[in-house]
């Protein structure tokens, strides 16, 4: 509830929103709903629910080392959640102002709006006192603070501790230089529409709007601006010229080695990101599935962007009361995961997840691998697709689904690690590809 009314063009209204959306992933909302509430509640123009979401998005990314600070300057658990997580927006912002050689704040002015954004609240106001105190004494002693907490490694890291230990135990070579891409802000990649147009003419298209962008090495159709903008800003986005789309992600068409007539089946398809890559690259019968009716309608939403065309079901791929009984060409099992591979695009999935989310949600694509197997035609391939970096999700389901029901491992990428510099730059995904021979 807030006492004063905060200007909504002000680093204190944002930062407010920011914590207001923090606090609720705490009580395990996932940020993009966390998000969305704040902006239902408040009338923020999009500049501010700009300035909100990106305060949210550093928070998140810093949020095991603003934990940590707070506690050692602090000697009870700071209540209620809201400030908790505006003191960490704040740190977060600081620390942020730290790391920048360019800082999007003024380190005092960061201080004094965090101090007004608590004073604003009822629920707040009577800590304004501590919150200036606990953000004006890091400012004073930062290095030796810094320091300090960094021994911990959730604070130097900002993952939990579990995460932390799989990534050792999974990539005892890579695992620093994953954490650290997980940290690292996202490119805005776009998958040009080869029905549309091609990547050398969109690019032209892009240089004539005064947008730099570079074509990327991995995924045919993939280019990355070297800025991100809106998404209303693309050219020809409306239009269905260009999407949004991951690199890596953008590696499960070709892989499906897709002929026009083809019957095809994108099993847990919302929402609709390669249901789209399928359908412009060539005619086929695609059957787009999803067990979420309400994400089934972004699916629309893609398509009808796109101006294509697939059978909309809602239904679940561990089952076959949605199957008419005639077998696929090509089926994409694009399952539920962990999404521990995508954490650079949703920092809100490390602190939400829990160690034993991975064997759940492994034993649910189980399940949905062995069905689908059921329903491929003989020599029909099926790819399986994770957004994970933990082996029982990926290589090790991988491998033992190719034993169970004797199927042939044809080439693909297989684990793709997250890369967040140079040309290469993707989420980690992991990809395995298998035939049917009888
Ligand atoms: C990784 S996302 C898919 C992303 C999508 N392929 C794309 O490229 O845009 C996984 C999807 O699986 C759906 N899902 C989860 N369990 C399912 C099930 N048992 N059957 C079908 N879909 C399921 C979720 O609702 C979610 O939309």
């Amino acid at each position: 509830m807030t006492r004063l009314t905060l200007k909504p063009d002000s680093l204190s209204f944002s930062l407010h929103g920011a914590a207001t959306a923090v606090a609720a992933v705490g009580r395990g909302t996932a940020l993009p709903q966390a998000l969305a509430q704040v902006f239902a509640k408040t009338d923020a123009a999009p500049q501010a629910r700009g300035a909100i979401q990106d305060i949210a998005y550093c928070c998140l990314r810093h949020l095991g080392c603003a934990e940590a600070l707070l506690s050692a300057m602090t000697p009870r658990h700071v209540e209620p959640p809201t400030l908790h997580a505006l003191l960490c927006c704040a740190l977060a912002l600081l620390i942020d102002v730290d790391d920048s050689d360019n800082p999007r704040y003024n380190a005092f002015t960061v201080v004094d709006q965090a101090v007004t954004a608590a004073a604003s609240d009822n629920s707040m106001a009577r800590a304004k006192g501590m919150a200036n105190a606990v953000l004006r004494r890091f400012l004073r002693e930062r290095d030796t603070l810094l320091q300090q907490v960094a021994r911990d490694p959730v604070a130097q890291w900002n993952y939990p501790a579990w995460w932390i230990r799989n990534a050792q135990s999974a990539y005892p070579n890579d695992w620093q230089t994953i954490l650290r891409a997980g940290n690292a802000a996202p490119p805005l990649t776009l998958r040009v529409n080869r029905r549309k147009t091609t990547v050398d003419d969109y690019l032209a298209l892009l240089a004539d709007a005064g947008i730099a962008a570079t074509r990327i090495g991995i995924g045919a159709d993939a280019i990355r601006l070297t800025q991100p903008i809106p998404v209303h800003r693309i050219p020809g986005f409306d239009d269905g010229m260009a999407s949004v789309q991951d690199a890596a992600a953008q590696l499960a068409t070709p892989l499906l080695d897709l002929r026009d007539g083809m019957r095809v089946l994108d099993a847990c398809a919302a929402p609709g990101g390669k249901s789209g890559h399928i359908l412009e690259a060539a005619d086929v019968d695609l059957w787009a599935l999803d067990s979420d009716a309400r994400r089934l309608q972004r699916i629309t939403e893609n398509l009808q962007r796109l101006q294509l065309r697939a059978t909309l079901l809602a239904g679940d791929a561990s089952q076959r009361d949605w199957w008419d009984g005639q077998p696929f060409d090509r089926i994409l099992a694009d399952v539920p995961c962990t999404a521990s591979g995508i954490v650079r695009r949703h920092p809100d999935i490390r602190w939400l997840r829990r160690k034993e989310d991975a064997t759940q949600l492994s034993s649910i694509s189980t399940k949905i691998l062995d069905n689908l197997w059921q329903m491929l035609k003989p020599d029909g391939k099926l790819l399986f697709v994770t957004c994970s970096l933990w082996p029982q999700e990926s290589e090790r389901q991988a491998a033992a689904f190719a034993q169970r029901n004797n199927a042939t491992r044809l080439p693909a990428p297989g684990q793709l690690l997250p890369v967040s510099d140079g040309q290469q730059d993707h989420d980690g995904l992991f990809y395995a590809l298998f035939q049917r021979t009888a």
